[in-house]
């Protein structure tokens, strides 16, 4: 058993949310200069700015979350995680997953370019993995990990397109998940909600800095599932194809 503080506190909801409130986070509507969101805005909410972290809420519709269940019940495997230079399950990402291709359904499609639009990143493969669709039963979890890799070994590589620069991932559906569950609410808000995200929303951040590093602050996972099931479905973004997209920087902080 790896130890792990702060994560143990955060799910118990013994400890309160990691950011304090800080002056440039804010709720906006987002276009990104994307024909796509003009006539719909993305609502962002900005979590944080070191690293950038955001949640696009009603990110799905409900039709689109029950069609990419749907699809992706059927293909459901045991959860692996990158491990060297293999592939293996392990104690402690306990989860189901399939791959879903933009081909599969117009649900998927839509999605990605969604997901596009509002990054401004290339999410075509092999600049960007499928659709990663993951089902967390009870106990279900994902302790604290990077989703990029750390070792040049790591068969991430294995797409020749770099390693993840981004995650966009999306809350598919946690019911039966009482917010008081999930934390204490986060601060500034009057109303208690889903720890991160809520129902339909989806969380970006980067996991690289501008200089290619991996980006320590972006240490994350998935408390145990206490009550109901959990979706969420993961987009990750490589390195290649974004060098005019998030061009790089020479600040290590960046
Ligand atoms: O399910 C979650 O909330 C987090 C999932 C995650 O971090 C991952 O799949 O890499
Ligand atoms: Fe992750």
């Amino acid at each position: 058993i790896r130890p792990h503080g702060a994560y143990e506190e955060l799910c118990r909801g013994t400890r309160g949310p990691p950011r304090p409130p800080a002056p440039g986070l804010r709720c906006t509507y987002h276009t990104n200069g994307s024909p796509l969101l003009l006539l719909q805005p993305a609502k962002r909410e900005t979590l944080g700015l070191r690293p950038f972290v955001a949640l696009y809420h009603d990110f799905v519709s409900d039709a689109e979350a029950e069609a990419i269940k749907a699809l992706a019940g059927p293909r459901l495997q045991r959860s692996v995680v990158a491990s060297g230079e293999q592939q293996q399950a392990v104690e402690y990402r306990i989860s189901k997953s399939a791959w879903l291709k933009d081909t599969a359904d117009p649900a998927v499609a839509a999605l990605e370019r969604r997901i596009a639009a509002v990054t401004g990143l290339d999410v075509r493969a092999p600049y960007a993995e499928y659709l990663q669709v993951v089902n967390y039963g009870l106990g279900g979890h994902y302790e604290p990990h990077f989703d990029h890799a750390t070792s040049r070994k790591s068969p991430l590589y294995r797409m020749n397109s770099g390693n993840r620069i981004a995650t966009v991932m999306v809350y598919v559906s946690a019911p039966g998940v009482p917010p008081a569950r999930c934390g204490a609410p986060p601060w500034g808000r009057p109303r208690p909600r889903l720890c991160f995200g809520g129902q339909n929303a989806a969380l970006f951040w980067w996991n690289l800095r501008r200089s290619g590093e991996g980006d320590g602050a972006t240490l994350h996972g998935a408390c145990p599932v206490l009550a109901g099931d959990k979706w969420v479905a993961n987009k990750w973004i490589h390195e290649h194809g974004q060098e005019f997209r998030r061009p790089c920087g020479t600040r290590p902080e960046d």
